[in-house]
């Protein structure tokens, strides 16, 4: 069996690093195509996994639009397609890489396999363009693997085939304990973060949501500035590489004498700050649903969440983008013991380390006998290059959406 994955940012590629590793152990021919939409911070993300892009498209230009973007990833992964024949393509999440693989590889009769599938706000607008991409890969894709039973129950409500749905747990703490383990008494990192004073409690902070650019992320800044001023903390801000999300943490932090404004660091760097956090302060998703792993409670700097399972497990609250509830929120959790703790649990609904394993015999179990996509003629690939399925109405037993019940992974601090 031959799968190909196609990624394009940090997120996909943390998250899909292990799924990867899992097929090549299996001993599957995998092979990693990387749009380049984030070219560093992709490299620095596969490099803590030993992983590199077998194939880099290097897409991104300065200035690009998202439309040229996803055309020329669309025309790249075509291509590659063409020459490689998958049997799988399998993307992950929510990015123009995922919607213009997952588009390409129906276009050319390839099945595609979403990785993360079902999350949803409900509000096309929020976050952007992210929920738009993550509902029409859904469409698209011919195996969805839902992280929760909440995103598994999203996609039946959309229409999507019991039968198509496999509820795995995400990849993303498959990587979070891979990486955890990893760094266990790394000396280098301890020297790395070495200006961290051991008697100010840490905040970590991120911000880089596109629908937060312009207001949302300059409110949000202003907030940490206010809490970053107290005597028992320390912050944190871990910028992303785009001018439009690091302009206002520098803008409104960069002089505080106890905030660190730091470069995207590499999953380990990351791992490391988190277990080591009181608080956690992010629009990120990936990172609302690591810090729950280690007991580190979550606000989350937007106004509707696509993660209501850690909000339903107490672990995080939405507090919106006015800043004014962050801040209440943050001095009630800094001030107020017994708050703190009953969000301070180590419980993780996202996944049990296993979510990859899943994917992977999933795949395996259907080889190359699922249904393929069957093109009408004169349909992108010539007959003969049709994916090596048996056509439609191969019968499979109905199933059903399985629960995953999750562990917490970590001790607390
Ligand atoms: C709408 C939405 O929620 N969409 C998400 C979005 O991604 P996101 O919001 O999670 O993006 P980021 O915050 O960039 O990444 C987070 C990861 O990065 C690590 N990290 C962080 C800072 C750092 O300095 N070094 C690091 O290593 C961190 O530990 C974590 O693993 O797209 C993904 C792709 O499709 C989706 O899966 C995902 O739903």
């Amino acid at each position: 069996m031959r799968v190909t994955c196609v990624l394009g940012t940090r997120p996909e590629a943390i998250k899909l690093a292990p799924v990867i590793l899992a097929l090549r152990a299996r001993g599957v021919a995998c092979d990693v195509v990387s749009t380049g939409q984030h070219r560093e911070l992709l490299g620095q993300a596969l490099a803590t996994f030993e992983l590199a892009a077998d194939h880099d498209l290097a897409l991104m230009r300065p200035g690009q639009t998202l439309a040229r973007l996803a055309a020329r990833a669309l025309q790249g992964v075509t291509e590659l397609l063409r020459a490689r024949r998958p049997d799988w393509l399998l993307v992950q999440g929510d990015t123009a890489s995922a919607f213009a693989g997952a588009l390409a590889g129906f276009y050319a009769g390839v099945r595609v396999g979403h990785v993360e599938a079902g999350l949803r706000s409900a509000n096309p607008s929020s976050p952007w363009p992210e929920e738009a991409h993550r509902s029409m890969v859904a469409r698209l894709a011919s195996r969805h693997f839902a992280p929760t039973l909440q995103a598994a129950r999203n996609l039946r409500r959309e229409g999507i085939a019991a039968r198509a749905i496999q509820v795995t747990g995400n990849t993303g703490t498959d990587a979070l304990l891979m990486t955890a383990t990893r760094i266990e008494g790394d000396a280098t990192l301890a020297a790395r973060f070495a200006f961290l004073d051991p008697a100010r409690r840490l905040i970590l902070a991120t911000g880089h949501r596109r629908e937060n650019f312009g207001g949302a992320l300059d409110r949000a800044a202003r907030a940490m500035a206010a809490l970053a001023s107290r005597p028992d903390v320390q912050m944190v801000f871990a910028l992303h590489l785009n001018p439009q999300a690091e302009a206002p943490a520098r803008a409104a932090l960069g002089h505080l004498p106890h905030v660190h404004l730091l470069s995207p660091q590499d999953h380990a760097g990351f791992v490391w700050l988190l277990k080591r956090s009181h608080l956690v302060v992010t629009d990120s998703g990936g990172v609302q649903e690591e810090a729950p792993s280690f007991g580190r409670p979550v606000l989350v700097t937007r106004n509707e969440s696509d993660r209501p399972e850690a909000i339903a497990a107490g672990t995080a609250k939405l507090v919106g983008t006015d800043g004014r509830r962050l801040l209440r929120e943050a001095t009630r959790l800094l001030d107020d013991e017994d708050a703190w703790r009953a969000m301070a649990r180590a419980t993780n609904p996202y996944g049990d380390g296993k979510a990859a394993s899943r994917i992977v015999e999933s795949l395996l179990a259907d080889g190359v006998q699922a249904p393929a996509i069957v093109l009408p003629q004169g349909g992108e690939p010539r007959s003969g290059a049709l994916p090596r399925g048996r056509g439609a109405g191969t019968a499979r037993p109905r199933r059903q959406p399985q629960a995953v019940v999750m562990p917490a992974i970590a001790e607390k601090a």
